[in-house]
């Protein structure tokens, strides 16, 4: 096999690592097929594809989470077979996770020190830590139980981690998913920096802006393969999604004119302890939810979006049944099953173990949070082609790309699996929709399906309630949009009114804003 051509930004100069013709298969499905990637020092370098083109399979490879079927990889020019990560680090591959992997009642240096390989003193290890942490900019208290922080902070943990191994090459799956726009803007600078040290970068992200602004280099991956390698600077947003579609994406478009209805979710005075050591209290939380309304919350992860989840989905319940109303009846000591059959569905952010149940099929998973309302069971007897029919429909819908007709959820790509449990709730024209994280880690086309689907939802009267980190995202559905701060809500702004800046604020607790914000509420 010959070497992959450099491109032309970069003639001459030898890649730092290489993928020649690398291939992954599971089973007859090609995951990856023959992939040719270059990349170069002093690089961020961008892969890009729909959900399931391949991208989490290409970067386990590279990291040495999983052995290629097929092609080798190159580092520093010279062929190598990795045996695991630990091998991967130990020549200077480092990555960054979507999901953290941190002990949330250890500190911040005793994460660090499980996680390195090395074999320093713990005193060297945590001055080291100070030490990287201050260089790059990444403030960090050695001394803090990971339990204290906020997800920003948290990432900040792995990202310290990974660059006190000196890495040549890093690797970031999806890393502003998870951030304010302001501490986004702090990532930036600190890639940046790395990039001027020589350093090479693997950006993974659906959000296309970012890339443009961020990233020298765009890999493209549909179905598997390699589709194209450009300057996403040269690229427009939608020119690059059309790379990754092959087609056109439509544009959501709200219908004119909503009407909206009289209330279908209450929520009053809602104050709840929570029920885990680390959770959050849910502090004198209100709310009033109409029909044909999308009310957006905004808020950094971890400051009480999933206790609200659980209080408002019944996993939680409520001394006082008034404290949740949905369609007129108190609700708030119902279980979840009770609050389904009063016409309310749930989507909640985290889909394998909450949202579905991994080692089951679709079929079955569709049945799980379906009996209760949509007629899957007959008289003491599971319907199969009743549940078989909703998986094909929310496939067909959604788009749900799948080897097989009822797999296992566990098989499903993150963002596929995102795609069929929005769809199986949203195909069941619920009255009351509450829903976390509705496109987390779905592909920009795909986002647009969902995003539709939900706007169309409520045109049909539904009252909508979306919880997302995603401010795009609420600026374009939500007519209304409340921010969530230690247990608290904000009074909700209207959305031509909330800005990013604004929002960001109040993502990061200023209180000032606050006071701006209940007063523009009442204005
Ligand atoms: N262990 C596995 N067994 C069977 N199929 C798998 C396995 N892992 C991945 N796949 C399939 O390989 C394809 C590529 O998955 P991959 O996770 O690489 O996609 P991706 O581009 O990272 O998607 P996303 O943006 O949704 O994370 C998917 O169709 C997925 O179903």
């Amino acid at each position: 096999m010959s070497d992959a051509m450099p491109n032309s930004l970069h003639t001459g100069e030898r890649p730092l690592l290489q993928t020649i013709g690398l291939t992954k298969r599971y089973g007859d499905f090609l995951a990856n097929a023959s992939i040719d990637i270059d990349i170069f020092p002093r690089e961020i370098h961008a892969l890009l594809g729909e959900n399931g083109a391949g991208k989490s399979t290409l970067v386990k490879a590279i990291y040495g989470l999983i052995q290629p079927s097929a092609g080798e990889i190159r580092w520093q020019g010279e062929r190598i077979v990795l045996s695991g990560p630990s091998e991967a680090r130990a020549r200077g591959i480092g990555m960054v996770f979507q999901h953290f992997s941190l002990f949330e009642n250890l500190t911040v240096a005793e994460n660090v020190a499980l996680g390195l390989d090395g074999k320093e003193s713990f005193k060297d290890m945590s001055a080291r830590l100070e030490q990287v942490s201050k260089t790059y900019g990444l403030p960090l208290d050695p001394k803090r139980e990971v339990w204290q922080l906020s997800v920003g902070e948290r990432q900040r943990i792995e990202i310290v981690r990974a660059l006190m191994q000196d890495p040549k090459f890093l690797i970031l799956d999806e890393p502003t998913a998870v951030l304010t726009p302001q501490e986004a803007d702090q990532l930036f600078i600190v890639l940046e920096r790395l990039k001027a040290e020589g350093r090479a970068v693997l950006y993974i992200s659906h959000k296309l802006e970012e890339v443009k602004r961020l990233c020298d280099t765009a890999t493209i991956l549909r179905g598997g393969r390699k589709v194209a390698t450009c300057n996403p600077r040269q690229e427009t947003a939608a020119s690059l999604a059309r790379m990754m579609v092959g087609g056109e994406i439509k544009e959501v478009k709200a219908a004119a004119g909503r009407q909206t209805t009289v209330p279908r979710l209450v929520v009053n005075d809602l104050t709840l302890a929570p029920d885990e050591p680390h959770g959050v209290r849910l502090d004198h939380i209100s709310l009033e939810l109409k029909g044909g309304e999308i009310l957006g919350i905004a808020g950094v992860a971890g400051n009480g979006q999933d206790e609200l989840f659980a209080a408002l989905s019944g996993e939680r319940l409520s001394k006082d049944p008034g404290t949740v109303v949905i369609e007129g009846i108190a609700a708030g000591h119902l279980s979840i099953t009770q609050r389904r059959k009063l016409g309310a569905a749930f989507v909640p952010e985290e889909r394998l173990g909450h949202g579905t149940a991994p080692r089951m099929r679709l079929s079955e998973n569709a049945l799980l949070t379906g009996h209760a309302a949509s007629g899957m069971v007959r008289h003491g007897f599971i319907d199969t082609a009743a549940t078989l029919k909703t998986v094909d429909k929310a496939t067909e819908t959604f788009d749900v790309r799948k080897a097989k007709r009822d797999p296992e959820a566990a098989s499903l790509s993150g963002g596929n699996l995102q795609k069929f449990i929005v769809g199986r709730e949203i195909l069941r024209n619920p009255a009351v929709l509450v829903v976390s994280q509705p496109t987390w880690g779905v592909d920009a086309g795909a986002a647009a399906v969902i995003r539709q689907a939900l706007l169309d939802l409520a045109a049909s009267g539904a009252a909508v309630l979306v919880t997302s980190q995603d401010l795009d995202e609420l600026a374009e559905i939500a007519d209304r949009i409340a921010v969530m701060f230690h247990g608290r809500l904000s009074a909700p702004l209207a959305a031509g009114e909330a800005t990013r800046e604004r929002l960001g604020l109040l993502m990061g607790g200023s209180s000032l804003d606050q006071r701006e914000v209940a007063h523009a509420a009442r204005a």
